[in-house]
């Protein structure tokens, strides 16, 4: 038989170009492609480009990579018009370019059944009702986050919620724009980026499936909560297998990276520290802090008497103090944040709480120093410390810093004394749930089962 002919289904996975987008709609991807799903992930040809040359190396088993956006001719995210400017060229011509795309299958072996899109390119939903597809809208952000998104959602499109907001026995604090200082000055009720945001919403009401990277446990309330307005499928954590069930075969790595990291130096140099004594302080691929709250984050380290790696983008090293350096730390510019949460000798991540890098920490056991930037970052980090209890968030002064004696108590605090146990304790179980939730019968593995029975029947 055609090796082509056996595949359960086709589906087209379209995720948002970023890192923190890319990295679990790929993984997804691979669990489905493990189960017999012929995937072909579909991007910005930047993104191609690096994802075909990782895959070169084997990292992601028999996922294909389609552009349907040529970034270095019609600009990116810093072409013209900004972050904003790139949205609507990418949606005026990676729509025509996904119809395209979809159709050139339609008449192989393998037609394309269903389309994954990112919550944040919601437009796409549009193209699986052209060509009559089944859809699932990807969300790459905690399902807390997007329920306390739900009320502002309904305001912004005039609707009335079509089930009560949830009411929240977790106590986690309402997201209003008050809490997102770090958005600048506010022009209207909703400032672009929360636009940019409340927008996934759109087309969620069409959708076949709506999947969230989480597991059942880890957000259980919000998660049934949810199922009352869409069906939700919590899918995650989306982290490579071999960092918990280790069932997808090859599966070490996310094979995707912005920024080329020096893999081998960071390992290097943590093989040479004591276990547990190397705090690591990363912020994510979005974000870059200012140089007064960088100068805090320096001083802390430079204080605080443990070995540190420090990521800080090429965006962000004029944000350093002069002359930053220390025998206790290493900068990098990048690093494989999986190997290196991973590594014995890393006891504390300091972070500002992406929901990635949050997930990472709790499935690899890392405490959590939670210094949040802006939107779900926010929500993330009030659930790492009073919900999950596996970090401690520094106190943010009236100026909106975490100053330096903070970060540097909340290090210690975390990496010795009775409320490092207690954490150590908590996260022992959440990632033991973590791996329970996407291994064999789990409930992220039993949803994948569900949506892979639904789709080998249409
Ligand atoms: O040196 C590094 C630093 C990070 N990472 C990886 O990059 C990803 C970063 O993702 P995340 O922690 O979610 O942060 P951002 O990249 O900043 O993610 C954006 O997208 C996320 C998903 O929507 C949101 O939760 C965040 O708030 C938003 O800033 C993670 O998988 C990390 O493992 C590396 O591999 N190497």
């Amino acid at each position: 038989m055609d090796k082509e002919e056996t595949y359960k289904a086709h589906v087209m996975v379209l995720p948002h170009h970023g890192q923190g987008h890319m990295n679990p709609m790929v993984q997804f991807s691979k669990r489905l492609a493990a189960k017999g799903i012929k995937i072909t992930v579909t991007t910005t040809l930047s993104n191609t480009m690096a994802m075909e040359e990782e895959a070169a190396s084997g990292d992601h088993g028999s996922i294909n990579f389609e552009s349907i956006y040529d970034d270095p001719s019609e600009g990116g995210v810093a072409g013209p018009g900004g972050f904003g400017g790139f949205l609507e060229r990418f949606e005026a011509i990676g729509s025509t370019n996904l119809v395209h795309l979809i159709k050139k299958f339609q008449d192989s072996n393998n037609p394309v059944k269903c389309l994954i899109y990112d919550a944040n390119i919601a437009w796409a939903s549009n193209v699986a009702s052209e060509l009559a597809i089944a859809r699932a809208s990807f969300f790459t952000q905690s399902c807390a986050f997007v329920a306390g998104c739900y009320p502002m959602h309904c305001d912004l499109a005039g609707v009335t919620p079509a089930i009560p907001p949830l009411s929240i026995t977790t106590g986690f604090p309402e997201l209003r724009l008050p809490h997102l200082p770090s958005l600048g000055p506010q022009t209207g009720r909703y400032p672009p980026i929360m636009r940019f945001m409340l927008r996934q919403f759109d087309n969620s009401e069409n959708a076949d499936w709506v999947l969230f990277n989480s597991f059942h446990k880890l957000e259980e309330e919000v998660i049934n909560w949810m199922s009352g307005l869409w069906p939700v499928r919590a899918i995650g954590p989306t982290l490579p297998s071999s960092y918990l069930d280790n069932r997808v075969k090859d599966d070490h790595d996310y094979g995707f990276n912005i920024i080329t990291p020096d893999a081998g130096a960071c390992s290097k140099w943590l093989d040479s520290k004591a276990k547990r004594s190397v705090v690591y302080v990363s912020f994510g691929s979005a974000f870059s802090l200012s140089s007064e709250q960088a100068a805090e984050v320096a001083n802390a380290l430079l204080h605080s008497s443990k070995n540190f790696l420090w990521v800080v983008k090429p965006s962000e090293e004029d944000r350093l103090p002069t002359n930053f350096t220390s025998d206790r730390g290493l900068v990098v510019t990048w690093c494989p944040q999986l190997a290196v949460l991973g590594h014995e000798a890393v006891g504390c991540f300091v972070s500002h709480c992406g929901w990635n890098s949050t997930l990472e920490a709790i499935s690899l056991g890392v405490p959590v120093v939670a210094m949040p930037q802006f939107l779900d970052q926010i929500t993330n980090a009030h659930f790492v410390e009073h919900v999950w209890k596996v970090g401690i968030k520094p106190k943010i002064d009236d100026e909106g810093f975490c100053r330096s004696e903070e970060i540097e108590a909340c290090i210690e605090m975390i990496m010795q004394g009775e409320r490092s146990r207690e954490i150590q304790t908590n996260l022992c179980r959440w990632r033991a749930l973590a791996k329970e939730a996407v291994d064999e019968g789990g409930t992220s593995d039993t949803c994948i089962d569900e949506i892979i029975a639904k789709l080998s029947t249409l």
